[in-house]
Order: C-alpha cells, then sequence, then structure tokens
C-alpha cells in the first residue's frame, strides 16, 4: 500500500470537476482494494463511492464524509505534484479530505468497532452540489449514517489545531449568474445601441448597495460577482454581458431579502437601459449547523483526550452542501488547521501535509468513542 503523503499527491495531481471525478473514483477504488476486504462493502454513487465496514456487534451506524472534486483554476504552486489537468486544481483541499477518509477508512478496516461506519465520498461539493442528491439516493438512504462527520482545511489555523463551533458554523449559499442582452452597434454610435457593458458595470455597483442598505448591519451577507463576460471587439458595442457570482446569508430570512433586492435592482437596469435581463440562481446550499449537543461532546472529548488544540471559532461566509447531510442527520463539521499564507481557492494553496495525520487522530480517537 502506499504511503498516505504519495496517495495525497497522486490525487493531487488528478483533480476533476463535479460530477466527472472518473479518475478520482477508480483511483480511490484501487486504493480501497488494496485494504484488506472481509469488513467492507462498496457501491458506487455516479461519481461518487460509498464503503461500509461492518461494525463487531452495531447498534448504529456512523457516518464520514469526504468532497472529491476540484476547481477550475490553473495551478500556480510549482510543486513537482501539481496538477497533471489544464486548468483544474485542489484549490479547496479535497485532495487533503479524501486522504484523510482513506486514513480513517483503513484504520477502522485493521481495528473495528462495534458499530457499523460509512465513509461517503461525496462528488460536486464546489457545484452543482453532490450531497442533497447523494443523501437521497436509493444507495445512501439504504446505509443511513445515524451521526455523520466532516471536515475542511483551514489555511489561517496552524497544524496541530482544529476550530468549529456549535449551531451555525457556515453560510446559506446560492449562485448568481445574470445575463443582459441590449442592442450592440458601432462603436463610434452609442446613441443608436443599449451598451451592456455599461448596464453590466452599474448593476455590479448597485448590486453591493443590497448588503450595506438592506441588510441587518447585525445579520451578514455577501455578494461577490467573480466573473463578467461581455462584448465581441473592442470596437464594438456590447450587445450581451453575464454576470456571475454568489450570494452568501446568515440567515435564510436575509437570503429572501437579498434576491427581492436583487431582482428589483434588475428590474431597475432593464428599465433604465432598455435591454432584457435573466436572473438564474443556479445551485443553492443550506447553511452547515452543527448539532450543539454532539458538538460540545466532541471538543470536551478532543481537549481532553487528545493533544490537538480546539478553537472555538465564529461562523463563516464559505458555504458547503455537507449542510444537507447535518440538516438530516446530527453530527458536525470542523476546520483543520493546514497553515498556509494562501487562502482556499487561491492559485499558490500549499496545504502542510503534516496535517493530515493530525484529522485522522481526531477522527480516529473520537469515532472509536463514539462507536465502542
Ligand atoms: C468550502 C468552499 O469553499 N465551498 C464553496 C461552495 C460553493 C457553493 C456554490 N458553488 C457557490 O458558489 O455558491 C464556497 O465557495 O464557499
Amino acid at each position: 500500500m502506499k504511503s498516505l503523503i504519495e496517495i495525497r499527491r497522486d490525487l493531487h495531481q488528478i483533480p476533476e470537476l463535479g460530477f466527472q471525478e472518473f479518475k478520482t473514483q477508480a483511483y480511490l477504488l484501487s486504493a480501497i482494494k488494496t485494504f484488506p476486504q472481509d469488513r467492507v462493502s462498496i457501491k458506487k454513487w455516479k461519481t461518487g463511492l460509498l464503503v461500509k465496514v461492518h461494525g463487531l456487534n452495531p447498534s448504529k451506524t456512523i457516518g464520514y464524509r469526504t468532497d472529491i472534486d476540484g476547481l477550475p483554476i490553473p495551478e500556480e504552486t510549482g510543486l513537482d505534484f501539481s496538477s497533471s489537468h489544464e486548468a483544474k486544481m485542489h484549490a479547496c483541499g479535497h485532495d487533503f479530505h479524501m486522504t484523510i477518509a482513506l486514513g480513517v477508512l483503513s484504520h477502522f478496516i485493521n481495528n473495528p468497532i462495534n458499530d457499523d461506519l460509512v465513509f461517503v465520498f461525496q462528488p460536486a461539493e464546489e457545484g452543482p452540489g453532490g450531497a442533497e442528491p447523494m443523501l437521497k439516493s436509493d444507495e445512501m438512504q439504504e446505509w443511513m449514517p445515524n451521526l455523520i462527520f466532516a471536515l475542511h482545511i483551514a489555511p489561517e489555523y496552524p497544524v496541530g489545531t482544529i476550530a468549529l463551533k456549535e449551531g451555525l458554523l457556515f453560510a446559506n449559499t446560492s449562485e448568481l449568474f445574470i445575463d443582459l442582452k441590449g442592442k450592440g452597434g458601432h462603436a463610434a454610435y452609442p446613441h443608436q445601441t443599449n451598451d451592456m457593458i455599461i448596464a453590466a458595470c452599474t448593476l455590479v455597483n448597485q448590486l453591493q448597495t443590497v448588503i450595506s442598505r438592506n441588510i441587518d448591519p447585525l445579520d451578514s451577507a455577501v455578494i461577490t460577482i467573480g466573473k463578467i463576460t461581455g462584448g465581441t471587439v473592442q470596437n464594438i458595442i456590447a450587445e450581451k454581458a453575464r454576470l456571475e457570482g454568489t450570494i452568501r446569508t446568515l440567515s435564510p430570512e436575509a437570503m429572501k431579502r437579498v434576491k427581492h433586492r436583487i431582482e428589483a435592482l434588475v428590474s431597475g437596469i432593464e428599465t433604465g437601459y432598455e435591454c432584457e435581463a435573466v436572473i438564474d440562481y443556479g445551485s443553492m446550499y443550506h447553511q452547515v449547523y452543527n448539532t450543539e449537543s454532539v458538538t460540545r461532546e466532541f471538543i470536551d472529548y478532543i481537549r481532553n483526550k487528545t493533544d490537538v488544540t480546539v478553537v472555538e471559532c465564529r461562523e463563516a461566509m464559505t458555504g458547503e452542501d455537507f449542510g444537507y447531510m447535518l440538516k438530516e442527520v446530527p453530527g458536525l463539521m470542523f476546520w483543520l488547521g493546514v497553515d498556509s499564507p494562501f487562502g482556499l481557492h487561491h492559485a499558490k494553496l500549499n496545504p502542510d501535509e503534516r496535517a493530515i495525520d493530525v484529522a485522522i487522530k481526531v477522527m480516529t480517537s473520537f469515532i472509536s468513542y463514539k462507536g465502542n
């Protein structure tokens, strides 16, 4: 069997986008096949996997979930095991998440506990969202856990530290796509056109007023437009423009309010610029809400029984479709310190591999305690 560091580096080289994780699924399957198989059952779900480790005397099923997809980012780390897939990168740590899941899985195959364990290798966390359909699938319904855990790497915390809180940890999210269509024409005759570059620029600025003027300052919301496309060449007034972004809110009420205000502003742009606009909210993720009782028990256990530092942190505006699993099953997610100067979704993100063992220690000790 390869070492976990070799596995992480192999996975790092083959990032694939949501629901295209074919090589990743094959790699995970071949890694799992190197473990003893007598207590293991495996099911495929789309490009993901469900792996059951049968317990010695089960009274419940404990779940552990990892996401498996990468991002459309050209890697700039300069590492000798950089992505071999053009313009794709594991820039959100899912290579770490998968490696940790394999480490925990291998531990429990060799050291079985009373309860059954289900390892969920979930596709498409970055989009369009694999957790909700996977949870509803027959494959997962048959192996539904009674408790579930997951983690996410955190570049801002040192190795040896984890961070979490009871209750709300991550925000509600919605993608946002706005298509504008006006009348293009010659750059020298603006009066004969409806310029969608101007309309798009106005709208981007107006959208930021939703956060500053329409949301209670004691609540929180974010609108980020991450991509603008429009026009054809420098001397043609653009007929079309497209904004692509995301909305984050701490409360479901704020999400409704933000969307209502976006619709009003877009309608104003249609009137003001005599153009047509179409809004598409893409995929939406439910907030990550850690079950209070399980989280308190976890924090106390890790503090008392391991040398890992636990920080009780604030909620973040990050999104995670693991929120759908926590909506149905008690459990928690935590941040794993990986000490990188470059943040999540950065082309130079280079997490410290020593964090892999920290995470495996945290998860194997707490799951053994809960499952025996
Ligand atoms: C942990 C993390 O970075 N998650 C992503 C989830 C993306 C959700 C969706 N595609 C969106 O953009 O709204 C994040 O960007 O927070």
